[in-house]
């Protein structure tokens, strides 16, 4: 009954584990302590030691202790003085298993570390396989195992010769224990208080109880690695995300009108205090314009996306949205209400359908190739073998650019957001293909069905059409206006920007 419960708490465990860490706001995923292979080992490290306590050793545990208790009754029941004698020998078993317990304890804690390391490590150089191809990084890297190995293994090598000789200790204590029993047996037949026979029953029954007890004791450096592994994950479970998801639960409108309105934002990514990446931001984009980011590199202008999306908080000013504090939405909500197209997007290792309804899982069919003929993706799509039900591999990574770039494009468009935030989203389609993708994304808009666009881009002739282009530099705005009115301003960044371009496609 007991370990029945424990299965069905080892199984509630990993999505209570996982939950806790997809609740976390993006900042704390930048920290390398959360990094992708940190957390992979903590939540499969974690999980499979549940597992270890729970299923293997919590039922030795009930096992050895139901035995002591049995024991210690029946020897009491057959001689009360032996049954005494029993529990008056425990201190020598307590202290042998207390020593062995803090000697496990740094013991596991390294493993622990290293293990977290190794993990990291490798899916790291798994997961940019080709940046390590590509750079003959495999020495290197198993270089890098190698060190990250060699303190702990030190350490263990130093810690199991403790470890063997505090077992000695232990053992040592638990023949005297024995000596003890017997002695006293004797003296009680000597002095027949007790009967030969019970004196032999009870010291048998006492016998029978040290393996228990000494096996009670060896699980304790199970139970103590289970400890020290398991306090980061019950750190990570009390964490209080500082971007809550769910918070507040207000009703709010179906879809938002999509009026945007930054004011006099300052802004610095938590990983890094010192750098001010937006300085008194302001800007207002009026619901169904189309509004583009151009810029130099740094400038800012995904950090302005960021911002919408509530993957940061700034530090000074308001966000509003269709007048009202993004604060004041619920984020989830809200973020359903945005569709974000990144520059690398990333694709799941599943089909592309299952790619392109990634954000609108109850799409008709009709739905998903009207997407993806939006996003000039069709044609190719239809031309696989499998077609829609072809797997694109990890990351996308059977694709090219391009083809990942508008399979993206569909995904988002599917979601019919109220606000459309492209960033560099065309910028590896070749020009005929990002002239149709960015026509069709400009017939978005319309009285019945109006998005609201922020482009970020480098190509300035991708966003010539714009309502409104905003110059950034430095984390302020620093130009704005449409194409022909910045072109128009003599020494103007956008003139250079734009006539260096020219320049380098002529
Ligand atoms: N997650 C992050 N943590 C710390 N600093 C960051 C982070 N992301 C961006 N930055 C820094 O913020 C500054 C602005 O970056 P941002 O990506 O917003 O610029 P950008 O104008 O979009 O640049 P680009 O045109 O090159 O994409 C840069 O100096 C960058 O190094």
């Amino acid at each position: 009954m007991v370990c029945s419960l424990l299965v069905q708490v080892q199984f509630k465990i990993f999505p209570v584990n996982y939950a806790a860490v997809l609740r976390n706001e993006i900042a704390w995923f930048e920290k390398p302590e959360n990094s992708v292979g940190f957390l992979t080992s903590h939540v499969v490290g974690d999980t499979s030691m549940i597992k270890t306590i729970i299923s293997d050793r919590m039922s030795v545990i009930v096992q050895c202790i139901s035995s002591i208790l049995i024991a210690t009754i029946v020897s009491m029941i057959v001689d009360w003085r032996m049954g005494l004698v029993a529990w008056a020998v425990m201190p020598c078993h307590f202290i042998g298993g207390l020593i062995q317990a803090k000697s496990a304890k740094g013991f596991s804690g390294d493993f622990a570390v290293s293990h977290r390391e190794l993990v990291a490590l490798t899916s790291e150089s798994a997961s940019n396989i080709r940046t390590v191809a590509s750079f003959v990084h495999e020495e290197q890297i198993l270089k890098k195992a190698k060190l990250s190995l060699r303190e702990p293994m030190r350490i263990s090598r130093i810690e199991s010769i403790k470890y063997g000789l505090i077992q000695g200790v232990s053992l040592c204590l638990w023949n005297i224990a024995h000596a003890v029993a017997l002695w006293y047996t004797t003296v009680l037949v000597d002095k027949r208080q007790a009967t030969f026979v019970n004196g032999i029953r009870s010291y048998q029954i006492f016998s029978l109880t040290v393996p228990s007890i000494t096996e009670l004791w060896t699980l304790i450096p199970t139970v103590i690695s289970a400890i020290s592994i398991l306090t980061p994950a019950f750190q990570i479970l009390d964490r209080e995300t500082e971007i809550v998801p769910d918070s507040p639960e207000i009703k709010s409108p179906e879809r938002i009108l999509g009026r945007i309105e930054f004011e006099e934002i300052s802004f610095k990514y938590p990983s890094r205090p010192e750098v001010v990446i937006l300085d008194n931001f302001s800007l207002i984009i009026e619901s169904g314009q189309k509004v583009a980011l151009v810029g130099p590199s740094g400038a800012g202008k995904s950090s302005v996306l960021a911002l919408l999306l509530r993957f940061y908080d700034p530090h000074k000013g308001r966000i509003l949205i269709d007048r009202k504090e993004i604060r004041e939405y619920n984020l989830r909500w809200l973020r359903k209400q945005i569709g974000l197209v990144q520059q690398e997007p990333l694709l799941f290792s599943s089909s592309i359908r299952d790619n392109i309804c990634y954000g609108n899982e109850g799409a008709s069919e009709t739905e998903i190739i009207e997407a993806a003929i939006e996003a000039n993706i069709h044609e190719f799509i239809s031309s696989l073998p499998d077609g829609y039900d072809t797997v694109v591999g990890e990351k996308g990574c059977q694709l090219s650019g391009g083809q990942k770039q508008r399979i993206a494009i569909a995904r988002t468009l599917l979601k019919r957001p109220a606000v459309l935030l492209l960033d560099e989203a065309t910028s590896a389609l070749d020009g005929q293909s990002e002239r149709k993708v960015i026509s069709a994304l400009g017939s978005k808009s319309g009285p019945l069905f109006r998005t609201t666009q922020i482009t970020v881009a480098h190509r300035l002739s991708t966003v010539i059409t714009s309502d409104v282009i905003v110059v950034m530099d430095k984390g302020k705005v620093v130009e704005m206006g449409k194409h022909a009115t910045l072109i128009a301003a003599t020494h103007g960044i956008y003139l250079k920007m734009f006539q260096l371009q020219n320049q380098m496609e002529g």
